[in-house]
């Protein structure tokens, strides 16, 4: 084998493509900014337990770990930045009031998420800490669709669910709340027969939501008949209520209902969502409440927020245009270097030619040169 080769689902990424992906890390990170979230930039690895504290067991499954030298302990790569940002918001800041924060940077997955996924993405995201309200959630929720118009996206549709609902009905059933485990794992794959046979066991209340969740599932409408199928039980109506509220601030994104969708890192507590987008298998951005982690991190802290993978999202871009440049000698006499710093200051791209490379930048469009003319150094145009 080739020593040069990369491994499966692990890839360069090359200048057009970078380009396009560092442009839109900026666009996003700037408009965070606007909206008053600070950036923080937790490490790439940590002790295994700190990485895995509030996470699931899926986590602790697409984590890569290894051995520090210097402790002997078991460290791990991380493969999503938002139990960080937690730890980050509940150790380090000890705010009281509320926190906004945001990311960008490399995560590894053990395994590809999804069809053709990197296990490298480049997550990059924004969550608010130190409030429990819908509002929190709502702003969040903004802000994803927002990023996606700010990558050109004009099509999208919102999944929507709520884990407070299997949430509340767990909690009127010891012997449901016995399989939890189990519970979600059917619910996530659908599994009619396989949820029948498990829940022969509960309560008739508990029964009968759980198997009714899985055809809980279309447009906004579904709120509307889940609220006879289902029990009223407070939880239930209150996440119901949430759904509804925030399919009412989507904007023009189409909406989707899945009261079965469980998908996710096994940390959320409330309202989720997952975005979608004409032509990617997987979903762009995910997001939603995830009140708990803190909690395991010694410091309860309500918490919402969203990440997207930018390698995917900058898929969606159209190429970038090259960029236009001026070409320039090399040279070390002092009049033409100052106007080469003069240049790239005021923001020119400039490249000195290397002698026998004239021609080598891909990249960028040379339309100008910078010549000398009687003693004075002129941009000239290239035809
Ligand atoms: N980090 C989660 C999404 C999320 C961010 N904040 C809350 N949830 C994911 O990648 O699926």
């Amino acid at each position: 084998m080739p020593n040069w080769l990369l491994p499966e689902n692990i890839a360069d990424v090359l200048p057009s493509e970078a380009r396009k992906i560092e442009e839109l890390r900026r666009l996003l990170l700037d408009n965070f900014r606007r909206y008053g979230y600070e950036l923080v930039m937790p490490p790439m690895l940590e002790y295994l337990e700190s990485l895995l504290t509030g996470a699931g067991a899926d986590t602790d499954l697409r984590t890569f770990k290894l051995v520090d030298q210097l402790s002997g302990r078991t460290m791990g790569v991380r493969s999503d930045m938002t139990t960080q940002v937690a730890r980050i918001d509940a150790h380090l800041l000890n705010r009281v009031s509320v926190t906004r924060l945001c990311y960008a940077g490399s995560v590894m997955h053990t395994r590809p998420s999804g069809l053709h996924a990197t296990r490298e993405p480049l997550q990059i995201g924004a969550e608010i800490y130190g409030f429990a309200g819908l509002e929190a959630d709502a702003e969040i929720q903004e802000l994803a669709l927002a990023s996606l118009a700010l990558a050109g996206i004009r099509t999208v549709r919102l999944d929507l669910c709520h884990v407070g609902i299997v949430r509340a009905i767990m909690a009127v059933d010891a012997n449901a709340r016995a399989n939890e485990g189990a519970v979600f794992a059917l619910l996530k794959s659908k599994d009619a027969p396989g949820l029948r046979d498990l829940t022969a066991s509960f309560g008739a209340v508990a029964r009968n939501a759980i198997l009714a969740l899985p055809d809980l599932y279309g447009d906004v409408s579904t709120i509307e008949r889940a609220r006879k199928v289902l029990p009223p039980l407070p939880g239930i109506v209150a996440a119901l209520d949430d759904l509804q509220a925030l399919s009412k601030l989507a904007g023009t994104a189409q909406i989707t209902i899945d009261l079965a969708d469980l998908r996710g890192y096994h940390y959320e507590s409330g309202a989720m969502f997952a975005a979608y987008v004409p032509g990617l298998p997987n979903a762009v951005a995910r997001g939603g409440r995830y009140d708990h982690v803190g909690e395991a991190f010694g410091r309860a802290r309500p918490a919402t927020g969203f990440s997207m993978d930018l390698r995917e999202l900058a898929r969606l871009l159209p190429a970038a245009e090259r960029s236009s440049a001026i070409r320039a000698p090399w040279g070390t006499e002092v009049a033409l270097r100052e106007r080469i710093v003069a240049l790239r200051q005021s923001g020119e791209v400039v490249i000195q030619n290397l002698p026998g490379h004239e021609n080598d930048q891909e990249e960028f469009n040379c339309d100008r040169a910078l010549v000398l003319d009687n003693g004075n150094w002129i941009l000239e145009n290239l035809g």
